[in-house]
Formats: structure tokens, C-alpha cells, sequence
């Protein structure tokens, strides 16, 4: 684990370094309250953070080293998982942390695996989010390369059939606050899941750090789960 988005096994700390510089050590007091308001600093310093993870991802030392990553990732989840009747995932594409494996898994030891959709199969957005379960044969490309499950629709409310959701995220803090790609889909979705229900941001141990921006609207998660398991947070 790190304190700061380069991370030991990612890049060299620049002054450019969002947890290095006490300007970005922001909590969103100053945020607007609706999202339609002018973007906000903390919304720049976000951006930011979305860019150092998109350069640490795609560094070559990063790309090499995915495969073990990710198969040590999948394993230790396997066996955290196993007996649980229903997980939501999102299905990864790269350089994402790899979901597709866990997806097959699960569901080969008779756990259900809903997955986000963004499409309605015929390549358009569906401008709202929706689920539908994953079997390993039935996946198509939706938006943006990601894959998704070709069953029926389901409304967004769906999650609360779920009793672990693994969501994505890019960086993930001691508070259990996320960076995410930046949609607020799972803002959004996180409100219906049932009560109780773990949250857990599937990263690798680099990218849990001490402190992200936070914004009025962001939900901490209640857990990483990275090549070495589960660390609780918050
Ligand atoms: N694999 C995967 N599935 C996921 C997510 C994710 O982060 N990863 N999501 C996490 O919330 C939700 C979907 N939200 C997303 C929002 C934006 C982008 C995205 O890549 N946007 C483009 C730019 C889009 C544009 O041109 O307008 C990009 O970032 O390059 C991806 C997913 C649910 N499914
Ligand atoms: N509950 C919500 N309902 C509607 N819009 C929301 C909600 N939560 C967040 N948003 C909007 O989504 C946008 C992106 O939010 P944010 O930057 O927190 O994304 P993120 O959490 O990093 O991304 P994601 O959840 O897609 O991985 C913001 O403009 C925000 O206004």
C-alpha cells in the first residue's frame, strides 16, 4: 500500500503529485450542491487524479505485472465469496483490475453475478443505469469497449438483490472515499443497494491512498479488495 497515486511499483513522485501538494487535500466544503453548478476546483483535482491513474495503469511495469496481479486478486476473492447466493460486478476492460475471471468463477461455484449495462444492444447508451445477470457466454462489447451481459434488462433497483458489490474504482482512500471514471454511476446506483450490503472497490494495493477529494455526492465503500485481499476502511 501507498500514501500517494504513484505508488512504489507505479511512477517516481513529481511535484505535480496530488496528495503531495496541500492544495489538493480539499474535502468538498466548498462544493456546489447540485450538479448542474460550474465544475469545482475539487472537480479539476479529480480530473487530475483520473490522469495519474490512467498513465500508472497503461506504464509498462503495470501492464507486465497485471496477469499475477489479477490472478492473485481472483483467487484470494474466490475464496472470500465463496457461498455468497448473489454479487454485483462490473465487467472490466483493460487496464482495469480483471473482474471477468472472478464473473466466471462465481458463477462456476453457483454464485449469481449481476453486472452493469450500459447499452440497449444495439450500441446505443441507455443514459441511466440498469443490470443484468452475467453468464460467461452471453457477453457483448457495450459502450466505450466495456463489456456486458446480454440478458434481460434490469432496473437499477436490481442491486438489492446483491449481497456484495464490487464496484469500480480508480483510487480508493483511508475513509473508504473513491475516484472513479467520473460518470457518478455508482453514486447513483450505491443509494438502492439493501441495507447492510458490503461495498468493496476492486483496485490494486498501490491505488488505496490516504486521502482523494470528496465531493457531497460521493459514497464510501466499506472495503478494497487487491491482490492481497480485503482491507476494510473507514
Ligand atoms: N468496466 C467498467 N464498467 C463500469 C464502470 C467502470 O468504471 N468500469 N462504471 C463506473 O462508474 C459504470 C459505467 N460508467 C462509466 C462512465 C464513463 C466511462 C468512460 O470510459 N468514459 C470515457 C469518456 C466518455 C465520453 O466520451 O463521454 C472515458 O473515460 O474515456 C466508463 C464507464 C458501470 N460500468
Ligand atoms: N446520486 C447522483 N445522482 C445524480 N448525479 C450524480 C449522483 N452522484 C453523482 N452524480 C454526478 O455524477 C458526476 C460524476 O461524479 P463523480 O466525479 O463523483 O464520479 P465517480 O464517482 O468518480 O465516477 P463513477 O461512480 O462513475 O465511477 C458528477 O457530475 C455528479 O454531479
Amino acid at each position: 500500500m501507498t500514501d500517494n497515486p504513484s505508488g512504489s511499483d507505479a511512477e517516481p513522485n513529481t511535484p505535480n503529485d496530488p496528495s503531495r501538494n496541500p492544495v489538493h487535500r480539499v474535502d468538498g466544503g466548498d462544493e456546489p450542491r447540485h450538479p448542474s453548478e460550474l465544475p469545482s476546483r475539487t472537480s479539476e483535482v479529480k480530473r487530475q487524479w483520473r490522469d495519474r491513474s490512467r498513465r500508472s495503469r497503461t506504464s509498462a511495469q503495470r501492464l507486465a505485472s497485471r496477469p499475477q496481479v489479477d490472478a492473485r486478486r481472483t483467487e484470494a476473492a474466490l475464496e472470500e465469496l465463496a457461498g455468497v447466493k448473489a454479487v454485483c460486478t462490473y465487467l472490466s476492460r483493460s487496464p482495469e483490475p480483471d473482474t471477468l475471471e472472478l464473473a466466471r468463477g462465481l458463477v462456476a461455484a453457483g454464485t449469481r453475478v449481476l453486472a452493469p449495462v450500459l447499452t440497449d444492444g444495439r450500441g446505443h447508451g441507455l443514459g441511466h443505469p440498469a443490470w443484468a445477470w452475467f453468464t460467461p457466454e452471453d457477453v457483448r462489447p457495450g459502450l466505450w469497449s466495456i463489456p456486458e451481459p446480454c440478458g434481460p434488462l434490469l432496473p437499477a433497483d436490481s442491486i438489492k438483490q446483491c449481497d456484495v458489490i464490487l464496484c469500480s474504482a480508480l483510487w480508493v482512500d483511508r475513509r473508504g472515499y473513491r475516484v472513479g471514471v467520473g460518470g457518478g454511476w455508482y453514486d447513483r446506483v450505491l443509494e438502492d443497494r439493501r441495507t447492510g450490503a458490503p461495498v468493496w472497490a476492486v483496485v490494486d494495493d498501490c491505488e488505496i491512498v490516504d486521502e482523494v477529494p470528496r465531493q457531497p455526492w460521493d459514497l464510501p465503500v466499506d472495503a478494497a479488495f487487491t491482490q492481497t485481499g480485503l482491507h476494510p476502511l473507514g
